[in-house]
């Protein structure tokens, strides 16, 4: 049990996290830390934080746990303004979706009370963000990335894996490059092409009428695109090598599609992709029929 957990960025991640523990009995007390008054004002009507934060000094005092779920630019800033108020119980973690850059602003800003601060990524979302969106259920059956710190104690970590644990996710744990390498190709990848496929779309001179058709197809594979721009563009900086290598294999995939199409060479093509679809057919079966959906629209 959680006597009071402090969660800065009360949006779709940090909002699921506490309405999860608190659906789960684990947490007592709940105080928000946001950037705008109205989102906070938001989350307390919602129900998701018991306390809007007045003083960073009165709320870390006892607390248990805090959760960093804002845009990951600010992590540094938010680590070093929490850092002289920081109790040797507290435990520090975070839900950003890039690792290496994250444990870096962690070294610079808590220096000596890095220990304290456990890395960690739930592999759960949506396009959808702020209070509103968020949901209890989010994180059941999805995976929680932890990419602990040599400094972090084994009951360290074990109270963030005991958290997450909480809300119905299944731990994993990833050294830092080995995950900004893997969600590079995964997750940001698709979301820098469904951006760039948009807004492609949007800035020719027919747009209306190209979206007026657009159907299903481009629904499913743009949905991300209505994901948070700050978020994406965060993620985008600070794993600009690892995207960068991916965003070379697709051009040069794209190249060779671009070749067959243009040589007319059926064979090839339908040998790519019937080895994507023999692939993605594969990754449903195994991977995502295991874990519970939530509903695109936000709700429970
Ligand atoms: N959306 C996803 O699918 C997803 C999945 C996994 C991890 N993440 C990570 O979780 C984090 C939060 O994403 P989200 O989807 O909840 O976004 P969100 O926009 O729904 O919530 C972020 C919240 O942080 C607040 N915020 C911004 N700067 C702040 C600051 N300096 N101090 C306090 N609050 C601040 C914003 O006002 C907003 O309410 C990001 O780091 C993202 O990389 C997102
Ligand atoms: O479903 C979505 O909208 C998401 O983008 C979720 C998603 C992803 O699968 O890429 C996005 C970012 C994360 O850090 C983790 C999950």
């Amino acid at each position: 049990m959680l006597k009071k957990i402090v969660i800065f960025g009360v949006g779709l991640i940090g909002g699921s996290f506490a309405l999860a523990l608190r659906k789960a009995g684990a947490v007592e007390q709940i105080v928000g830390v946001g950037r705008t008054a109205a989102s906070l004002l938001r989350a307390k009507e919602l129900g998701i934080i018991d306390v809007i934060s007045t003083s960073l000094e009165e709320s870390l005092k006892n607390a248990d746990l805090v959760l960093l779920a804002l845009p990951v630019a600010q992590t540094e800033a938010t680590l070093a303004a929490i850092k002289p108020y920081l109790q040797k119980n507290t435990i520090v973690t975070d839900a950003g979706s890039i690792k290496g850059e994250v444990v870096l602003a962690a070294r610079l800003a808590l220096g000596d009370k890095v220990g304290q601060f456990v890395p960690g990524h739930p592999i759960a979302g949506l396009e959808s963000t702020g209070p509103d969106a968020a949901i209890a259920d989010l994180y059941v059956g999805k995976k929680v990335v932890l990419t602990p710190l040599s400094e972090n104690s084994a009951e360290q970590v074990a109270t963030v894996q005991q958290a997450w644990q909480q809300c119905g996710a299944v731990i994993h744990q990833l050294t830092p490059e080995n995950h900004d390498a893997v969600f590079a190709a995964v997750s940001h990848l698709p979301h820098l092409l469904a951006y760039a496929l948009v807004d492609d779309i949007a800035n020719r001179e027919h747009a209306d009428l190209l979206f007026q058709y657009a159907a299903s197809g481009f629904r499913d594979f743009t949905r991300i695109a209505g994901s948070s721009p700050e978020m994406w563009r965060d993620i985008s900086l600070t794993n600009q090598d690892a995207i960068l290598t991916e965003l070379d294999a697709y051009i040069a995939q794209l190249t060779r599609l671009r070749s067959q199409l243009a040589d007319g060479n059926g064979e090839a093509i339908h040998a790519m992709f019937s080895n994507a679809q023999r692939a993605r057919h594969n990754w449903q079966r195994s991977i995502e029929t295991a874990e519970v959906q939530p509903k695109q629209d936000g709700n429970e």
